[in-house]
């Protein structure tokens, strides 16, 4: 039995268009599966939450959507029960997809989810924030802080969004709101902690991301090295003293070049302790975990079993 968990208003509506196709796909193939569709932020969480909780049987989840849909099955997950997870992208930025080299087309996902030749044990991260109630919140991809969170928040409940993708450039959305955080983006001064020995102190620095995944943002590849099954997080730190040296840094991030500007800085650790002296914007996969001040990271090895 497979449980499909679909996001329709995913990348403005494609996700019910993919659907449809899905589906009779589904029926053609006689496929045994269950259709749960969210209408709301939250739903998919939900939904993973009850297929999962207290179950023992081995469960085949298939996400239909974007990113964002990915983070929230993930989230809800209870791992007591042997879990495989499917993608089927349908959403804007689908930087998972990216980085596993999923097909395109949505029809040969489901195939390759139907008929299953290969299994990858990924690594997610954990986010948890808050001062007197704390939080604790998976990821799939990277989480952030400073400006591509603000990118993203500000992406959640942006109209231009739903123009361009349907003009079919979507990724622009990601480039225009972009650079309008460029422009209004301040520095923050603090440091991070990484496997809680070593400090590393910051002046200037407009985000912070940790991934797993080598891409955020629709394709920014600002963790070249991530590798999605080694236990690490790849933290990458955008720090420099003059903002427009910020610009051919994001600019190689977009074409996928491996960016060896100054001012941005690589580590890999298994968790980090991020303070900044201001509140900040915080995501995880894009969805919006408020600002903060200080942060923390950690990397779970080879947890998710997915097929690719
Ligand atoms: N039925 C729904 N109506 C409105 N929003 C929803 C619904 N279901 C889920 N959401 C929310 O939509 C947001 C974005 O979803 P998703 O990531 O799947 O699509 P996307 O933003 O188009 O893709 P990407 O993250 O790859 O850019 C998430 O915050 C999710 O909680």
């Amino acid at each position: 039995m497979y449980y499909f968990i679909i996001n329709p208003n995913a990348r403005c509506g494609r996700g019910k268009n993919v659907w449809k196709k899905l589906e009779r796909i589904l029926e053609r193939e006689n496929a045994q599966y269950q259709a749960y569709i969210t209408e709301k932020p939250g739903d998919a969480k939900v939904f993973a939450r009850k297929l999962t909780e207290g179950c023992r049987e081995p469960h085949v989840i298939v996400a239909v959507g974007g990113d964002g849909t990915v983070n929230e099955i993930l989230d809800g997950l209870s791992f007591c029960s042997p879990v495989t997870l499917g993608y089927i992208p349908a959403g804007s930025g689908n930087d998972l997809a990216r980085s596993l080299k999923l097909p395109r087309k949505p029809g040969r996902c489901l195939k390759k989810i139907l008929s299953p030749k290969y299994h990858k044990q990924l690594d997610y991260g954990v986010l948890t924030y808050g001062g007197d109630e704390i939080s604790c919140r998976r990821f799939m991809v990277s989480a952030g802080i400073g400006m591509d969170a603000a990118v993203c928040h500000n992406i959640l409940y942006s109209r231009t969004k739903g123009i361009l993708n349907k003009l079919h450039i979507g990724k622009l959305t990601y480039l225009l709101i972009g650079v309008k955080q460029l422009l209004l983006a301040k520095p923050a001064k603090g440091y991070l902690l990484l496997d809680g020995v070593q400090k590393v102190e910051f002046n200037h620095a407009y985000f912070i991301s940790a991934h797993i995944h080598p891409y955020e943002g629709g394709g920014f590849k600002f963790a070249p090295d991530a590798s999605y099954d080694d236990g690490k997080l790849s933290i990458c730190v955008m720090n420099n003293r003059k903002k427009r040296k910020l610009i051919p840094v994001l600019l190689n991030s977009m074409f996928g070049r491996q960016s060896h500007n100054k001012g941005t800085r690589f580590y890999t650790c298994g968790e980090a302790m991020v303070h900044v002296d201001k509140p900040m914007a915080v995501h995880v996969d894009g969805e919006s975990c408020f600002c903060q001040n200080d942060i923390q990271l950690r990397c779970i090895k080879k947890a998710v079993r997915m097929i690719v």
